[in-house]
């Protein structure tokens, strides 16, 4: 009864379903020839020589690049590329359009699953890449110029599983993807400016300035996880040449900008939030990581992670290395269609946080989003966890379909739905990037080959919906604070001259500061060599006294050992000459007999011999 009083029922608008939401049939691009895709492609998947086909391209496809820059839809809505796979045998159900902007899909296939997917369909790019286009085209276009405008943007992969997009954004052990790049591009901007210390961090979505006990404890954790990290020295080395020839970043050096850079990594896996750059319990054991799910929450209306471990990094190499560990450490499973299949959403973020004299502090983040392939697990006889894990990421990548699609029509009718964010962690997270306050950049992998024709097709409305989307409200360029240390008060905004003028006083208690340390030094040090003086003389002196009275004390006992010798001398000397008087008295009487001296005492002296004697 309810039905027919209400009236025929409006189609639902769905990425996934079977309706076009592809260009508008009156204005979409009727190409004069359709031209056939992949005629010179050579399976590339397996060639690890490096041998991308970049200069060809840059050479043949240069209009594409232009065509991108001067793009008025730049400044109003996501961009949204399109890269193909390279295969062996392509589809002849794709082809593109003269302008090379538009992917025309057609149907060759009689089983296709219903006629609507049959049709015709023309799906708009910001540009199309076909699998001859190497890493070095992708970044300069796709990713370069969004680096250089500083701004927060989030650059995100999108394709079914196996078609790319962990290559695209990561790259392998040969040819550096996009996230690399990225890397060495931001340093080589900053590296005059870059800040040895981490003074500032993003807290719960502020800027905060550290105060030194916890700037030690960031560069602890910095260097605990660093020593974790793969040793990829070498392989570091090889990228880097590998870019430096591909590319040519050049250095922004600013006066008085300090500029800090910090890096976190997380996956979602099964709709929970990992942190991939935790410091595990044990240093010595990967395995005893412990997988404690975090919660997203919002402060101001910025976005972030509750507990998200954000390393602060002084290199391209240590961001490198922190990414090599998280991606160790996320989940990857082998499928039917990838042997290395990403079975979670992944964020790789860098935040530039810059602190300029005029005591203002601004932020740019870049969002690198690695997003799990969608896939069939209807047809691939997926089970247990791997279905279960597919059915999450399905789930998920359908909320994010909903997202854009909530957001395109909103704007265009300026209607004020709810979107639909909180319906998964990845919108969740991502929300800034698809309500247009942060730029948006989309790379699509798709891999043309007839069997994925479906799958793509929901992959190329998904990426249609997107590229519809026009942002009206102004982009916010940076997320900028002033330091809350100078001003707490919401009428600081109007005391600029005031925060100035503290400014330039501290500039000058500093430096007062510096002057009074190098006085205290030199008088310090003039002190002491005084004081060394002093006690030199001072010694000197004690020697010298010393020396006089040993000299001294010496002569004395000279002196008398002298006067004693003599002594002893002289009494011997007495001695002997009396015995000698006696014995010539003694020699005279018997000599003469008749003197007066007694026998008896010529006997006594007979008796008494010549004695010597000591004194002591
Ligand atoms: N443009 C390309 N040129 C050369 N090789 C490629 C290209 N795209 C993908 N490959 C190769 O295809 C394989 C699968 O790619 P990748 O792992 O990036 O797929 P994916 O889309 O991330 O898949 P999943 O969603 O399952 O993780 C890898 O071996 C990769 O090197």
């Amino acid at each position: 009864m309810s039905d027919l009083n209400e009236g025929p029922m409006r189609e639902k608008r769905s990425f996934i379903m079977a309706r076009d939401p592809s260009v508008d049939r009156r204005f979409r691009p009727r190409p004069h020839k359709q031209l056939r895709l992949f005629d010179d492609i050579h399976e590339s998947t397996e060639s690890t020589d490096g041998s991308d086909t970049e200069s060809e391209y840059a050479s043949n496809a240069g209009d594409d690049a232009t065509s991108v820059d001067d793009s008025s839809e730049v400044d109003t809505g996501p961009q949204v590329f399109l890269r193909l796979r390279p295969v062996s045998v392509a589809s002849t159900g794709y082809s593109l359009s003269d302008d090379g902007k538009c992917l025309i899909t057609s149907a060759k296939n009689e089983n296709s699953s219903n006629n609507v997917n049959r049709m015709e369909k023309h799906f708009g790019f910001t540009s199309i890449f076909d699998g001859s286009v190497g890493q070095r085209d992708i970044y300069d276009i796709c990713v370069g110029p969004r680096i250089l405008e500083e701004e927060c943007v989030t650059i995100m992969t999108y394709g079914t599983s196996g078609s790319g997009k962990t290559y695209t954004l990561l790259g392998d052990q040969v040819r550096a993807g996009v996230i690399p790049r990225g890397l060495e591009h931001i340093f080589t901007i900053y590296l005059g400016n870059l800040y040895s210390t981490p003074k500032l961090k993003l807290i719960n979505g502020c800027i905060v300035f550290l105060q030194d006990d916890a700037t030690l404890r960031e560069m602890q954790i910095s260097m605990k996880l660093l020593n974790l990290c793969p040793d990829i020295n070498a392989q570091h080395e090889r990228l880097r040449q590998e870019i430096k020839s591909d590319h040519t970043f050049e250095t922004k050096t600013e006066p008085d900008l300090s500029v800090m850079i910090w890096v976190s990594f997380v996956e979602i896996y099964n709709e929970l939030v990992y942190d991939l750059l935790s410091i595990p319990p044990r240093q010595d054991n990967l395995g005893a990581v412990q997988r404690k799910p975090l919660k997203i929450a919002c402060n101001k209306g910025q976005v972030f992670i509750k507990g998200l471990t954000t390393v602060f990094v002084k290199s391209s190499e240590e961001a490198l290395r922190l990414l090599r560990l998280g991606q160790q450490r996320s989940t990857y499973a082998s499928t039917s269609v990838n042997s290395n299949s990403s079975r979670s959403h992944c964020v790789f973020t860098v935040d530039v946080l810059k602190y300029s004299r005029s005591g203002m502090t601004t932020q740019c983040s870049y969002k690198f989003c690695d997003l799990a392939g969608s896939e069939r697990v209807n047809n691939t006889g997926t089970i247990g966890l791997r279905l279960k894990e597919a059915k999450n990421i399905n789930t998920s990548l359908m909320t994010l379909g909903r997202c854009l699609d909530a957001a395109s029509t909103s704007r265009k009718k300026s209607s004020t739905d709810v979107i639909p964010f909180r319906d998964s962690k990845l919108t969740m997270l991502l929300q800034a990037a698809l309500l247009g306050k942060e730029r948006l950049a989309m790379i699509v992998t798709v891999t043309p080959l007839e069997k994925y024709y479906e799958e793509n097709l929901n992959v190329l409305n998904f990426a249609s919906i997107a590229k519809n989307i026009v942002f009206k409200e102004p982009m916010i360029k940076q997320h900028s604070t002033r330091y809350s240390g100078f001003f707490d008060n919401p009428k600081a905004d109007g005391q600029y001259d005031y925060i100035k003028a503290l400014e330039e006083d501290n500039i000058s208690l500093r430096e007062e500061i510096d002057r009074l340390k190098f006085d205290h030094v030199l008088k310090m040090q003039l002190l002491e060599e005084r004081l060394r003086k002093e006690l030199t003389d001072t010694f000197q002196e004690m020697l010298r006294v010393n020396k006089k009275q040993w000299e001294e004390q010496s002569e004395k006992q000279k002196l008398m050992a002298e006067r004693e010798f003599e002594f002893k001398l002289d009494s011997q000397k007495r001695h002997y000459e009396e015995q000698i008087e006696d014995l010539k008295d003694e020699v005279d009487y018997l000599k003469n007999p008749a003197s007066e001296t007694s026998i008896e005492s010529i006997d006594e002296m007979e008796d008494d011999p010549i004695e010597i004697h000591d004194d002591e």
